[in-house]
């Protein structure tokens, strides 16, 4: 049967966007069906406007340290209308960027929600489009709980980018990356910020001793925090709306704005997955292989559709990666126990590899833990108390170190030049062997003992 494409994407976010640039390098035929704009969750709702956010946050919270360093006081107003709608241009010229690549490279972008109609066809708005292998990369949305009454006063994270003034005070429900964020950037704007977890600690999943650290971190900054919380009512009051608690310490908190921020989930929803027989896991998302491939031989399915790691780098690998193995040869799996990420809050965590408790579960006492905590040298000028701190997790046996985990100013950068070697095996006595650069926090890495 002669096809439209050699390969239809669907989806156009770091996912889709990696994986037909990778196929177009071998001279196929590749269109790309995207529904909203170009550069999907990322670039529009996520990871860009995000740290634009955080650039514009940390210049409150440098004015604060400046009159420490001699700078004279000043009173600057921040104004988040015009800045909002300047981080909203440079989205546009990103999206216009892809859009001009897409057409230098001869990728057909069809814009309108894509419906599967059988295993090869899918249709596009009504227009009917053959192709040899699909890959769906339809991402995620955030998701409000439904049963909660007044739920739908509380916004998601993607209304966060389009908030026409700042909250004065606001309510945070889910104290993972989203909730951690958010909590620390309106915070550095001076918005009072309440923020919960079901869990007894924010960050699940990251290594306990930086669960505390940010945590500690976010209270120092006068971040209301609530563990074992979560909302069950959200109600208009005369005052604001008022948030009604369930757990440790019920109660309840007055705020103009409540977010949710308690997970994400697979946009399978309309997409037709019936006809064309792919089948979804436990968990709703599409069921993939090691290679993304779903049940059904030609279509495949990459970034957080799936029920994997829900961050760009791993949505851009899988999707290089799938159109490397149909039209070339097979890339290296993906290692997911050795993703490197980091929550951009104040302050900062980041990690790549085992956390002491997933290492103990592997290498029971063999595990030895090489930890520090310390005043950063930029905070001893200041009159506030700020502490960095880094972990190793290492295999006593081999001395290979297992996991890096840090919290504090430029933990992303320094974690990310740790995770090559923690990814080629390093052993920990390589790392004491390394000279630092000084003074800088990272040298700390090559000094635990
Ligand atoms: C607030 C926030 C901050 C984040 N910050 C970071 C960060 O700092 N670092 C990081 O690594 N990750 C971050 N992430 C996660 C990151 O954005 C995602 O992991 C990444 O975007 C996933 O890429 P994807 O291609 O799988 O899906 P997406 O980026 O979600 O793209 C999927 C695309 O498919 C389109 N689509 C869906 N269904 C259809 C259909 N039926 N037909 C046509 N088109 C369709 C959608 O419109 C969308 O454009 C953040 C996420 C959020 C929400
Ligand atoms: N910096 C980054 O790389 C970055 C930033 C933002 C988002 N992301 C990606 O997006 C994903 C989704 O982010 P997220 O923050 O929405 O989810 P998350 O899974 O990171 O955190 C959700 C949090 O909500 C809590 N929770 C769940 N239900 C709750 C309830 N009913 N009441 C109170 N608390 C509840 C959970 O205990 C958890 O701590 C992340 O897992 C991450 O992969 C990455």
């Amino acid at each position: 049967m002669a096809f439209d494409y050699d390969l239809f994407i669907i989806g156009a976010g770091p996912g889709g966007v990696a994986a037909a640039r990778q196929a177009k390098t071998y001279g196929v035929r590749v269109g790309i069906a995207e529904r909203e704009a170009i550069g999907g969750t990322c670039v529009n709702r996520g990871c860009i406007p995000k740290k634009f956010i955080v650039y514009a946050a940390d210049f409150a919270l440098h004015d604060r340290a400046a009159a420490s360093y001699g700078w004279s006081k000043c009173d600057r107003y921040f104004d988040w209308s015009d800045f909002i709608a300047s981080v909203h241009q440079q989205i546009e010229q990103r999206r216009q960027s892809f859009l001009n690549k897409f057409q230098q490279a001869g990728i057909d972008v069809i814009r309108g929600q894509a419906t599967f109609i059988d295993p090869h066809t899918v249709d596009i708005d009504g227009r009917k489009i053959t192709a040899d292998k699909i890959i769906i990369a339809v991402g995620g949305k955030s998701i409000k709980p439904s049963k909660i009454p007044g739920i739908e006063y509380a916004i998601t994270s993607r209304q966060m980018f389009e908030l026409p003034q700042l909250p004065r005070q606001l309510a945070i429900v889910g104290g993972g990356y989203i909730g951690v964020e958010f909590s620390s950037m309106m915070n550095a704007f001076g918005v009072e910020v309440t923020l919960m977890d079901r869990d007894e600690t924010i960050l699940s999943g990251f290594d306990d001793d930086v669960r505390t650290a940010v945590q500690q971190g976010l209270n120092q900054r006068g971040i209301q925090f609530l563990g074992n919380t979560t909302a069950k009512e959200i109600k208009q009051g005369a005052t604001g709306l008022q948030v009604v608690l369930e757990g440790d310490d019920p109660q309840f908190v007055t705020v103009d704005t409540v977010l949710f921020a308690t997970g994400r989930s697979p946009n399978t929803e309309n997409l037709g997955l019936e006809n064309a027989g792919v089948e979804l896991d436990e968990k709703g998302a599409i069921a993939v292989d090691a290679d993304s491939r779903t049940n059904q031989a030609h279509i495949f399915a990459v970034g957080d559709c799936t029920n994997r790691k829900q961050l760009t780098p791993v949505a851009r690998t899988e999707g290089r990666a799938v159109a490397r193995m149909i039209f070339d040869q097979r890339s290296p799996q993906i290692d997911y126990t050795l993703v490197p990420t980091a929550v951009v809050a104040r302050p900062e965590a980041a990690a790549v590899g085992l956390t002491e408790a997933q290492a103990r579960e592997q290498f029971g006492d063999a595990v030895q833990c090489y930890c520090t905590q310390f005043e950063p040298l930029f905070y001893s000028m200041t009159d506030r108390s700020e502490q960095a701190m880094m972990k190793l997790v290492v295999d006593r046996r081999s001395d290979r170190v297992l996991g890096a985990h840090m919290v504090g100013e430029n933990a992303a950068e320094i974690i990310q030049s740790l995770a090559v070697s923690i990814q080629k095996g390093i052993a920990k006595q390589d790392i004491d062997a390394n000279l630092g650069i000084h003074p800088t926090t990272g040298e700390e890495f090559f000094l635990l003992d």
